[in-house]
């Protein structure tokens, strides 16, 4: 397998530009996740990178090959890059091992269609047809035939979408772990955030046809670029703050900065994620007072929506996960305190128009 690179990549539908000044780089042997809302972009980005869309300029490079430069169109079917649909899209009419075997050279087929489904732990299913598998199976078949003709890189286009949460997350796991032993670089395109923090190794947040951040899971979550990236990653605390050199001065008090450095700002916002504010027993220097306003249980903990007392000028609601038993009830005054560091960020940009 190798790496994927995209450098200014534009591309459009009819007279509406749908992909502006994209980049993307893909390490060789990375799990890639590109995430963002329905409509960004995220399936045409795939079909160009597969060869499916035509873009407007840009290049395309996987490895040392140039897939789509100004001179080049590599045609889908010379560019040694696998697939896997949302719906799996296996031929009704084959049996698995036909699905996995289709278009392998007869000689090495036999071999080639075992080793792929051991891969995905179905050997025995050989003979079925893909209206005896259940959505789950069909989906391993579909990333067994994808894998089996040995492509550079591995696009799967939300491919978890149809099944129901419990094998969504059985599925993603295993498919993760099937990617990395077989070495793949692979790009999976998703809305769904779990999905790409538990995924995988860089995430590419997309929005109004960019890139507009790539990181590893873990940075992308507590270090986005701006106020967008940080509620795409996950629930945002966003509050008024002023920088020092190494601390934020909120209403929760001084709070060292993650990066541990800034020019020293008046007017700034800083990101609080929902675990990092917990109830406090009694009033202090550093806790704000707030009131409950409602309470939902989620099973590992409670998700919490306070009002804070209007003299603290704090957003409304703040939003807090405490695991404690049971919170106090909605309506009652609380304490709440602020653990750890506090990242700054600045304002989303606005989209720019959307017509070539
Ligand atoms: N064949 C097409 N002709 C015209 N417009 C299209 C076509 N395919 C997609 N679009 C438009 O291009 C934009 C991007 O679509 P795309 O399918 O790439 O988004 P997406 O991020 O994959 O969305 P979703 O998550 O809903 O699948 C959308 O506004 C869509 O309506």
């Amino acid at each position: 397998m190798s790496g994927l690179s995209i450098s200014k990549l534009h591309a459009a539908h009819g007279h509406t530009t749908v992909l502006r000044d994209l980049e993307l780089t893909v390490p060789n042997g990375a799990l890639a996740c590109v995430l963002g809302p329905s409509g960004c972009g995220k399936s045409t980005l795939l079909r160009i990178i597969a060869g499916f869309h035509q873009p407007v300029s840009g290049k395309v490079t996987v490895g040392e090959r140039t897939l789509n430069d100004d001179r080049t169109q590599i045609p889908a079917e010379r560019r040694r890059i696998g697939y896997v649909p949302q719906d799996g899209a296996l031929f009704p009419h084959l049996t698995v091992a036909a699905n996995v075997g289709f278009g392998l050279p007869r000689a090495e087929r036999r071999e080639r269609v075992a080793e792929m489904l051991d891969l995905v732990g179905l050997n025995g299913l050989a003979d079925r047809h893909p209206h005896q598998l259940s959505g789950g199976q069909q989906q391993r078949i579909a990333l067994a035939r994808a894998l089996a003709p040995r492509p550079e890189l591995l696009l799967l286009d939300e491919p978890f979408a149809a099944l129901d949460a419990a094998l969504r997350t059985e599925l993603r796991t295993e498919v993760a772990t099937t990617l990395r032993r077989a070495g793949a670089t692979a790009v999976l395109v998703t809305h769904d955030v779990d999905e790409a923090l538990a995924f995988a190794d860089v995430i590419a947040v997309m929005r109004d046809g960019r890139i507009v951040q790539a990181d590893a899971p873990h940075a992308l979550y507590h270090r986005p670029a701006d106020t967008g990236v940080a509620r795409t990653l996950g629930e945002a605390n966003l509050i008024p703050a002023k920088l020092a050199a190494d601390h934020a001065i909120t209403a929760f008090g001084e709070l060292p900065l993650t990066d541990g450095a800034s020019n020293g700002t008046e007017d700034a916002v800083v990101l609080l994620r929902p675990q990092q504010l917990r109830l406090s027993a009694a009033s202090g220097p550093h806790t704000i007072e707030a009131r409950i306003i409602n309470a939902g249980f989620r099973g590992h903990d409670y998700r919490l929506e306070l009002d804070p007392a209007a003299r603290h000028e704090l957003p409304t609601p703040l939003i807090a996960y405490t695991s404690a038993d049971a919170p106090p009830p909605t309506d009652q005054t609380i304490h709440v305190a602020a653990h750890g560091t506090a990242h700054p960020l600045v304002p989303e940009q606005a989209p720019v128009s959307a017509t070539v």
